[in-house]
Order: structure tokens, then C-alpha cells, then sequence
């Protein structure tokens, strides 16, 4: 059984892949906050910006088998042409608590490339095609590779020293969203500052939030 909070089709916002036409799939639930505001202060990640909780955002629910689930976002692509490889990105909440082989197989058998957004502390199953890491405050990772690692900045327990020298194919700085909006763009400009310093880091923006789109 999944459970599933929302999906829905739309560009990749972030990373290496921004711009590309994405299937997302956001799973319910994370294991380093429980998605309640009164927990957020205390929790292993304070800067969410997501809403996970819960089966009931657009095309959410529980889904019995990796099947069910596959042809529910297989009918999200729109491609009928066969023109481009289509592309799906299980992300959260914590995709990994829920993310198995058999479902990775069965978006392979409908055709997809499988992405992942994943926070690093569990161990991802074989499969995934694109695999982007994020790190949280003072967690310790499971994962020490793979195609990118997106790091939000600045976090005081998670500097980018740290990860500077893992096996990722692209180092991101991403600035963290949070209000007011003047604190957003002092991240901002530190995270453009620190890409500069510092040119193994790219920077990478939420581009869904600058142009609107999700
Ligand atoms: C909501 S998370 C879900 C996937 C997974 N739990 C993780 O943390 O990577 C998706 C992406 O949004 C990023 N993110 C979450 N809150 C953010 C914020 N306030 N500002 C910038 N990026 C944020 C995460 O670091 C991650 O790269
Ligand atoms: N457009 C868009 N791109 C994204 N890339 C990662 C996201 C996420 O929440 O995992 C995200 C998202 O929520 N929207
Ligand atoms: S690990 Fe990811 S989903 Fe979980 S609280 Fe942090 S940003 Fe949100
Ligand atoms: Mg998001």
C-alpha cells in the first residue's frame, strides 16, 4: 500500500533537471518532521516548505500496488507521440519510507525515467535513474552519492564543507525559502556569494515559485 498526499504534472523546478516536463508524485509522511507546525521548532528539519500529510491534495490517496499507483501517474504524462522520454520524480514527505523496487519497475515497464528527492538518511532501493540529495541540519547521511547533491542554504549544522568531497555529479546550492521575504533574499544573496567563492557549488532557485507554476 502507498499513500499517496498529491500528483501532479509540471516542470522539475530545481536541479539539474529544471525545466523538464515531470510527473510528480509527493508521498505522504517524512521521518525528520512530523508535518505539524507545533513540532516544526523541534524537529531533525525546520524549513519545509511542503505540505505532506495527509492522502487528500490533487490526485492523492492509497494506492493497493505499484501497478495501481503506476497507471494513476502514467495517465499524468501527456505525451502521447512518444516524442521524450517521459519522467517521473517521487519526492515528499520522504519518498524513500515508501519508494520500492516493484514500483520502480513497473514506471520503468510504462516507460519512464525515475527520479528521486530524497533528504540522504535511508538507503535508496536499486533502480533510480536520477538521484538528488538533500542534507538536513546535523542528519547523517546514507547515502554519500549520486547524480546531485542540492543542499538548501544556509543551514548553521550542515555547512557545504561537508559534503564537498561525496561522490555527487553536480554540487547545488539551493537558498532557503523562508519568511519574511527580506530573510529570503539575505539567503539569497549568501548563497550566490558562497557559489562564487566557492565554484563547485551551482546555485539552484525554485524556479516553480519565481515563474508561478506549481
Ligand atoms: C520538500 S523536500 C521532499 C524530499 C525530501 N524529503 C528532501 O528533503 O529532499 C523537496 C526539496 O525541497 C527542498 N526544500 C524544502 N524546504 C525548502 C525551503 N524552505 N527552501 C528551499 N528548499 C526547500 C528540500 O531540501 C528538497 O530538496
Ligand atoms: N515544480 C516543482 N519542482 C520541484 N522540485 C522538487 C520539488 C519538491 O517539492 O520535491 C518540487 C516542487 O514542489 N515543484
Ligand atoms: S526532510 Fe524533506 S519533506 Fe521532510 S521535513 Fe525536511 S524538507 Fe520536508
Ligand atoms: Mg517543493
Amino acid at each position: 500500500m502507498y499513500s499517496v498526499k498529491e500528483a501532479f504534472y509540471t516542470l522539475q523546478g530545481e536541479g539539474g533537471q529544471a525545466g523538464r516536463a515531470s510527473v510528480f508524485c509527493r508521498f505522504t509522511g517524512c521521518n525528520l518532521w512530523s508535518g505539524r507546525e507545533r513540532d516544526r521548532a523541534t524537529a531533525a528539519c525546520t524549513f519545509c516548505d511542503t505540505d505532506f500529510l495527509g492522502t487528500d491534495g490533487q490526485n492523492g490517496g492509497r494506492f493497493r500496488d505499484a501497478d495501481a499507483l503506476a497507471d494513476h501517474l502514467t495517465a499524468l504524462w501527456p505525451d502521447q507521440y512518444g516524442v521524450v522520454t517521459p519522467y517521473v520524480v517521487f519526492t515528499g514527505g520522504e519518498p524513500l519510507l515508501q519508494l520500492d523496487e516493484a514500483l520502480i519497475a513497473a514506471m520503468h515497464r510504462r516507460g519512464f525515467e525515475v527520479a528521486v528527492e530524497t533528504n540522504g538518511t535511508i538507503a535508496p532501493p536499486p533502480g533510480i535513474d536520477w538521484l538528488c540529495v538533500s542534507p538536513k541540519g546535523a542528519t547523517e547521511l546514507a547515502v554519500t552519492g549520486g547524480d546531485e547533491i542540492k543542499l538548501v542554504y544556509p543551514q548553521q549544522e550542515a555547512p557545504p564543507a561537508r559534503f564537498q568531497r561525496l561522490d555527487f555529479h553536480y554540487f547545488f546550492l539551493q537558498p532557503m525559502d523562508s519568511a519574511p521575504l527580506g530573510k529570503h533574499e539575505s539567503h539569497m544573496d549568501a548563497t550566490v556569494a558562497y557559489c562564487l567563492a566557492h565554484p563547485q557549488w551551482r546555485l539552484s532557485l525554485q524556479t516553480h515559485k519565481i515563474a508561478g507554476f506549481d
